[in-house]
């Protein structure tokens, strides 16, 4: 369980304040997928980052598992897997090794690792390049191999910004498939698109937001009803008040 209260962050740059996120809450339950849904520089990365402890809200506050960030960021680690934006895969090692390297990091045993690592494989559809060198990976080997290595410690609450980003369409069925797995462990799980058609088909409740601020959260159908608007990407223009930056 994540707990979003009121979150700000602003960005000095040599033209001025850029202020990134202004004020967004919102609760992102286990055994639910939550979208955070929103076009281009509406401040998702933002948002996403305060919540894996990489940078800290200039004010509001993030709890997971009942465990304040500011008051225990490394508690907080251990129970969230994290897909960043920037994926940064080791390329001298092969796939395998990046997965074990992480989870020595998180202090497993070699027995641990290979079994999760295979049970990673499977679900992923990694067998054929697992025991490569990640240099020369496509993009979907390289996400797949950052979403296995940030998942070897099994946490309770996954957070992936933008998975499906440059991915075909028969790898982003393969992923889906397996966000809808780690929701049925009972998972607490948050993932961000610009896509409203990936997330409307994956997501139980949706935050949208545009501008650095939550314009509406809910169900699919809650937010075709609150919109007005039968169709699904009628309801998140309306929701954004712009089509701009919102599709692929
Ligand atoms: N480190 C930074 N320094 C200055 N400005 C930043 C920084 N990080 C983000 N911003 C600005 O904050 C705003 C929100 O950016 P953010 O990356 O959170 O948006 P996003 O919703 O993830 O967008 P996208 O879908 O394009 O990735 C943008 O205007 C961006 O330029």
């Amino acid at each position: 369980m994540i707990q979003v209260q009121n979150l700000h962050k602003a960005f000095k740059t040599k033209t001025g304040l850029v202020q990134a996120v202004r004020g967004v809450s919102f609760d992102a339950r286990d055994g639910e997928i939550t979208g955070l849904l929103g076009p281009n520089g509406a401040g998702k990365t933002t948002t996403l980052r305060m919540l894996y402890t990489l940078m800290s809200p200039d004010e509001g506050s993030v709890s997971v598992d009942g465990i304040d960030v500011a008051k225990d960021a490394t508690a907080v680690r251990r129970r969230l897997g994290v897909l960043p934006d920037a994926r940064g895969v080791y390329k001298r090692l092969t796939a395998r090794e990046n997965i074990a390297y992480f989870g020595e990091l998180h202090g497993l045993d070699a027995a641990t690792i290979a079994q999760r690592t295979a049970r990673m494989s499977e679900a992923l559809g990694m067998e054929d390049f697992l025991d490569r060198r990640t240099e020369g990976f496509s993009q979907g080997q390289r996400t797949k191999t950052a979403i296995a290595r940030a998942l070897v410690h099994d946490p309770k609450n996954v957070i992936l910004d933008e998975p499906t980003n440059g991915l075909d369409v028969m790898t982003t069925r393969g992923l889906r498939n397996f966000l809808l797995q780690l929701r049925a462990e009972g998972r607490c799980v948050i993932f961000s698109s610009h896509i409203m058609q990936e997330v409307a088909a994956l997501c139980d409740r949706i935050v949208v937001i545009a501008g650095g601020e939550v314009k509406a959260t809910g169900t699919p159908d809650e937010l075709r009803a609150r919109a007005g608007h039968d169709n699904l990407e009628d309801a998140f223009v309306k929701l954004i008040g712009s089509e701009e930056g919102l599709h692929a």
